[in-house]
């Protein structure tokens, strides 16, 4: 049994913790798959890759608008994935070696194999041939991350299935794909997929694709989605069968009675679990509540002292820049356990990259009012904006949700072109306080560029006058 003064389970945002300021101390790290996590391997990095590309070959559909005619004349599928995958793979491969191998590691013991509480501070990791090691520690960091979730459908395991983790490394694309689930995972590769000329069905149990949007949001968006690919909604998804041609049979209730639906592939996104039962933190004292995440307080430091975790293992904002905020915090506390800090989630946003994108900040309008919250809400039109004639845009719009007294934002929701990327300056005003009439008139807005959407969208806020 081996002794350390730290072992970091996971090489997602767990790998960024461990530098040079380590140096000093005896470390462990622990990893059963590909260095780098879920992010870099199956996650937000391959997915934008595979959108932008997508993005790319939507373009001549939508050409004509603007008087220019153009046509995609074929996807070269292999071509894009190996393109993708070449710049991912070796940065993962470069990862490991690093701590495997780089003098910088020289106190870093890497152990490529799955771990397992196995007592008080106690970690069993069992390798890839299944010989087991025993090692303690005196500080642990989980940052295991979450896994797919697998629906109960009858046939479905026998019948075969993609997740996110398998989906982008397609050997061809199917001529048809049924997309299970309607929330980021299903509304990114439904844009990826149909772009690519895949005759795509989703499949919602839901009333509305992206059902944790603000309602407008998410209403909108699924009219748009419909415009692109087959959206069933209200369908629920009872059985799964491979037929003799290899192709798929589901069976779905509706609110019709039944449907089947035959498809070449089927890709499962109905959410993801922490991997927090695979770990069994129990063992060592540490909580995990009824969604199976493992319990931390504001300093991400678990019921027990010296184990903190970070990230989708604990997290219920499944979310990278979550997981790299905390993977900071843990750092911290680690070397600094007398002047520790808390972690920050009060305005943690997201971004969907689908189309057309989606990024949101802060309270819903349904939020705002079951928290009986005093609010005004405010809406701009992309198509009322400058730019936005420039992209002949129709559908996009901001919404904003503010505090009418203080001008204070409370909430942010845009669905539209680099929505990502138009929503940061919200994302600054409400971290650090910065009132919406002070937002507006406090700086100059570019023209006519899109972050006069922002403008438009606080200068209509119904705010009480200033005094
Ligand atoms: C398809 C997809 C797209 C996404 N896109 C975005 C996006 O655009 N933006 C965004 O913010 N977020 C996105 N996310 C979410 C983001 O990827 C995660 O929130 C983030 O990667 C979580 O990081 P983590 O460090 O908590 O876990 P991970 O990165 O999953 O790292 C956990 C690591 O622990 C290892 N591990 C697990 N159990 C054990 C064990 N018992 N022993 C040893 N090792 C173990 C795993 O192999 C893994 O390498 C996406 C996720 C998916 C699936
Ligand atoms: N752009 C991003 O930041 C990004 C992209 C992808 C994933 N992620 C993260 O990964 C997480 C997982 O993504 P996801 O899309 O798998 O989950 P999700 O939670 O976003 O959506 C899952 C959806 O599936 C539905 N569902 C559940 N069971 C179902 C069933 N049996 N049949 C049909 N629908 C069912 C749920 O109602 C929900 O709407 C996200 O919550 C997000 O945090 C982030």
């Amino acid at each position: 049994m081996t002794h350390y003064d730290l072992v970091v389970i996971g090489t997602g945002s767990g790998n960024s913790i461990v530098n040079h300021r380590f140096a000093d101390w005896k470390v462990a790290i622990v990893e059963r798959g590909v260095f780098g996590g879920t992010c870099l391997n199956k996650g937000c990095i391959p997915t934008k890759m595979f959108v932008h590309t997508a993005d790319v070959a939507a373009t001549p559909a939508g050409s004509s608008r603007y008087g220019v005619d153009e046509e995609l004349l074929g996807i070269r599928w292999p071509e894009i994935r190996d393109r993708i995958f070449g710049r991912i793979d070796p940065i993962a491969a470069a990862g490991s070696e690093y701590r495997h191998h780089n003098p910088d590691n020289a106190n870093v013991t890497v152990y490529d194999g799955t771990g397992r509480f196995t007592g008080v501070k106690e970690l069993t990791v069992e390798d890839h041939d299944g010989v087991t090691s025993v090692i303690t520690a005196d500080r642990f960091v989980l940052a295991a991350g979450s896994r797919p979730v697998i629906p109960p459908i009858v046939g479905l395991e026998e019948t075969g299935y993609h997740t996110s983790d398998t989906i982008m490394r397609l050997e061809e694309l199917p001529r048809r794909l049924a997309i299970l689930g309607s929330g980021f995972v299903a509304a990114e590769f439904a844009h990826v997929f149909s772009s690519f000329g895949v005759e795509v069905t989703l499949i919602a149990r839901s009333k509305v694709m992206l059902r944790g949007e603000d309602a407008e949001i998410a209403s909108q968006f699924t009219e748009i989605a419909r415009g692109k690919y087959d959206v069933l909604l209200e369908h629920e998804t009872i059985r799964a069968t491979r037929l003799e041609d290899g192709s798929i049979r589901l069976w779905m209730l509706c609110p019709d009675g039944k449907e089947e639906l035959i498809v070449d592939d089927l890709l499962v996104a109905v959410g993801r679990t922490p991997n927090a039962d695979q770990l069994n933190p129990q063992a060592t004292g540490v909580e995990v509540d009824r969604e199976g995440r493992v319990v931390v307080d504001e300093y991400q430091q678990t019921a027990v002292d010296g184990i903190y975790a970070l990230g989708d293992l604990t997290s219920p904002y499944q979310l990278k820049h979550v997981a790299n905020h905390e993977a900071r915090v843990v750092k911290h506390n680690l070397l600094e356990p007398d002047h520790r800090i808390k972690s920050d989630h009060r305005f943690v946003p997201h971004a969907v990259f689908t189309s057309p994108q989606i990024a949101s900040v802060g309270l819903t309008e349904a939020e705002a009012e079951a928290q009986g919250v005093n609010f005004v809400v405010s809406r701009q039109k992309y198509a009322d904006i400058a730019y936005g004639w420039a992209m002949e845009d129709t559908t996009g719009f901001a919404k904003l949700l503010a505090d009418p007294e203080t001008g204070q934002l409370l909430g942010a929701h845009i669905m539209g072109p680099q929505a990502s990327t138009v929503i940061q300056p919200l994302i600054q005003a409400m971290s650090f306080g910065l009132n919406a009439h002070d937002m507006a008139r406090g700086q100059y807005w570019i023209h006519p560029a899109m972050p006069e959407l922002i403008e438009n969208a606080l200068l209509n806020l119904p705010l009480k006058p200033q005094e």
